[in-house]
């Protein structure tokens, strides 16, 4: 059937849901068009259907998928921002990685080269997984097109720094440990956001101090409040560029129930969707939203909280690119005036 979409500033946005049922028809993220039906788009959201790195609960391999899914419900206008994110660029959906469920290297591969093709024109990247191996060649990509070291907000009840797990290096527990070895991390501006629950021992805490993170505990969360938290991770991050990776499971089990490491005592998704959107003007280079794993989810509770993440996510890189537009226009002006 025909697909009447909204469109803006030559930008083709969602399927109009005025005119044909959100729950109709094949999902996209948001409703909006597929990479395959547009020429070019600036912001792209992409699906990794990879858990072969999970240390527990399988199944987010299924959590790109059932986002998109959670994602019909979205409407075009963030009031929180006051932004239209598809109206100032061109968003679509890329589509799903294909990445090999049986090798976990080459998966990182494959996830590394095509964050790489899908971003070789410029564009930013909004990442859906897949657990949270996929953060590090997506930090990989990141840095090679920074042209430098990123910064890194990790939202998560883990730390992800772990070594080893049955000796294997590549797993969703020790993504962020491998990022820094690699030297694609800007050590100076890396912090957990969230993190909560038992450890293996003292050492995880300190080994991860000595790597550069700053800790935010999901009870500092609750202490000092969303303000002052953001206050304090701007300051750290500065204008440095910013990849903000959110494992799902940073959110309390009772807002993401679906997750295949549930810890209790997290933050609400409220409390999320706030720090995030006071990151607004940051230099925001990509993100990623992991470890939905809907075996585990009921009613959509962690499908509907991942898909508003990914969408303030969207949001926040549409306005950045949007004001550096505005800026460079400006300054062109300025040039011509003088
Ligand atoms: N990245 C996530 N979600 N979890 C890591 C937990 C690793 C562990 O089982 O100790
Ligand atoms: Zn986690
Ligand atoms: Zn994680």
């Amino acid at each position: 059937m025909e697909e009447i979409r909204l469109e803006a500033n030559g930008n083709i946005g969602p399927i109009d849901s005025s005119r044909i049922p959100r729950f109709a028809g094949a999902a996209t993220f948001a409703r909006l068009p597929r990479l395959d039906q547009l020429k070019e788009a600036s912001i792209k959201v992409v699906g990794v259907p990879f858990d072969a790195g999970v240390s527990y609960r399988p199944g987010a391999r299924f959590g790109a998928s059932h986002v998109r899914e959670a994602s019909r419900l979205l409407r075009p206008y963030n009031p929180a921002l006051d932004v239209s994110p598809f109206e100032l660029v061109q968003v679509a959906d890329a589509g799903d990685m294909a990445v090999n469920p049986f090798n976990i290297n080459e998966a990182i591969e494959t996830v590394q080269q095509n964050a790489l093709d899908l971003t070789a024109d410029g564009s930013s990247l909004v990442t859906l997984g897949g657990d949270h191996t996929i953060a590090l060649p997506l930090l990989r990509a990141a840095a090679e097109r920074a042209g430098e070291p990123v910064a890194l907000l990790h939202f998560d009840a883990h730390l992800d720094t772990w070594d080893t797990y049955f000796g294997a290096e590549y797993t969703h527990g020790t993504p962020f440990r491998r990022a820094v070895e690699e030297g694609i991390l800007d050590t100076e501006a890396i912090s957990h956001v969230g993190t909560r629950g038992p450890l293996y021992g003292k050492k995880d805490l300190e080994d991860d101090k000595r790597f550069g993170f700053g800790i935010v505990t999901s009870a500092d969360v609750y202490y000092q409040g969303v303000a002052e938290i953001v206050a304090k991770l701007r300051d750290r991050i500065g204008n440095r560029p910013l990849y903000v990776s959110v494992d799902i499971d940073v959110l309390d089990p009772a807002h993401a129930p679906g997750t295949g490491t549930p810890e209790a005592g997290g933050i609400t998704s409220r409390e999320l969707l706030e720090i995030l959107r006071g990151l607004r003007g940051m230099n925001l280079v990509g993100a990623d939203v992991v470890e939905v794993a809907p075996a585990y989810d009921h009613a959509e509770l962690t499908g509907v909280a991942a898909s508003h993440v990914a969408y303030d996510l969207v949001t926040l890189m549409a306005d950045l690119r949007s004001s550096r537009i505005g800026a460079e226009a400006s300054l062109a002006g300025q040039r011509k005036d003088a």
